[in-house]
């Protein structure tokens, strides 16, 4: 993850989602909240996190669904999670316009080199030799004035930049909720991830099936904090649980929330950062935005004392500097490149 990475090779730092059935989703804030599932996918509303007080009904009962989703799933579908509906259908529409553009349309979304960017922002093709299917346009948080956006189509940068603010909002939150799952001193987790210059978003086009199935994205845990996917009404996302591969299914207007490595380790594994992956079935593109709510490169990772010398369980990682982490992902996608079984895990660290 240091600056300058050729950019060959930051493809795979990506571990990494248009419009669904019209599914209705139940706005009412429940007193308890309910694991039920759409599909096999454990939901939670998030509305009492959103009415701004922290009494409000239905918090206890929120977290506890998150906490359960997090330690079974690493998984869960969030509804009311306070990004508008019409902006995701937006963002993922106007992607969609972006992608149907000629290649040298879209190579002009390129920044320019000598970026300071943790990666090179703008558009990118996973490389042929990757068994990976897909094209994608990388953002950061527009504050740090790293991106490079295409002229057209007319509202785009708008869109994502839109959804980039409210993606780090509902990061910020989730990140909150977190650290109480977890029984953490408030506020710990705002302190200790208190720098966004590493969060970094993907509009992702997968390409058709080719025959009945295609590869779109190998099996893969994210090596971040937390990762939001929207969606279009595709499909194609799997999560590995118990040894079967569930679909996570579109519904319209919600967002899909995962675990990644950084904080199943933090949590000595009692959260999980689940196995998942994508897989074409049908022959249209699908299309997605993945947003990756990071954490610095210079920060130092370990399983929490919370977790281990307090409660007295021996830790499962030693600790690393993210960067670090995050380029031997890279390295090992690479060199030699690409194959799924030369990927590194967070067991590298595992002890
Ligand atoms: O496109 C998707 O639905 C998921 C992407 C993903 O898993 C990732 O980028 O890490
Ligand atoms: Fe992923």
């Amino acid at each position: 993850m240091s600056t300058n990475q050729p950019r060959e090779t930051y493809e795979h730092l990506i571990d990494n989602s248009v419009r669904s059935p019209a599914t209705h989703l139940n706005r009412a804030t429940t007193e308890r909240q309910t694991m039920a599932a759409t599909g096999a996918l454990p939901v939670v509303d998030l509305a009492p996190f959103l009415a701004g007080d922290d009494k409000a009904d239905g918090v206890a009962g929120a977290t506890e669904a998150v906490r359960e989703a997090c330690r079974t799933h690493g998984f869960f579908r969030a509804v009311n999670h306070g990004v508008p509906t019409e902006l995701m259908a937006r963002a993922l529409q106007l992607s969609a316009a972006f992608f149907a553009l000629p290649d040298e349309e879209k190579a002009k979304a390129r920044p320019a080199d000598g970026s300071e960017a943790p990666l090179p922002a703008g558009y990118s093709r996973r490389p042929a030799n990757s068994a990976d299917k897909s094209e994608y346009m990388l953002v950061f948080n527009p504050k740090f004035g790293f991106n490079a956006y295409p002229a057209d189509p007319a509202g785009f940068r708008d869109a994502v930049e839109e959804c980039f603010t409210k993606l780090t909002e509902l990061g910020l939150l989730v990140q909150e909720i977190l650290n109480e799952c977890m029984g953490l001193p408030p506020g710990f987790l705002r302190d200790f991830n208190d720098d966004r210059s590493f969060d970094f978003m993907l509009a992702l086009r997968y390409f058709p099936a080719m025959n009945e199935v295609s590869n779109g994205l190998s099996a893969h845990e994210d090596g971040n904090c937390v990762t939001f996917v929207i969606q279009d009404d595709v499909g194609g996302l799997e999560v590995l649980k118990d040894g079967d591969w569930i679909p996570v299914e579109p519904v319209d207007g919600s967002i899909i929330i995962n675990i990644g490595d950084v904080i199943q380790v933090l949590s000595n594994n009692k959260l999980k950062s689940a196995t998942h992956r994508v897989v074409m079935r049908k022959p249209v593109h699908r299309h997605s935005l993945a947003f990756y709510f990071n954490i610095h490169g210079d920060k130092w990772i370990e399983p929490l004392p919370e977790f281990t010398s307090r409660v007295g369980e021996a830790p499962r990682y030693r600790g690393f500097m993210f960067r670090e982490y995050q380029q031997l992902r890279l390295r090992n996608k690479t060199h030699p490149p690409s194959r799924p079984e030369d990927m590194v895990h967070i067991t590298h660290y595992a002890i």
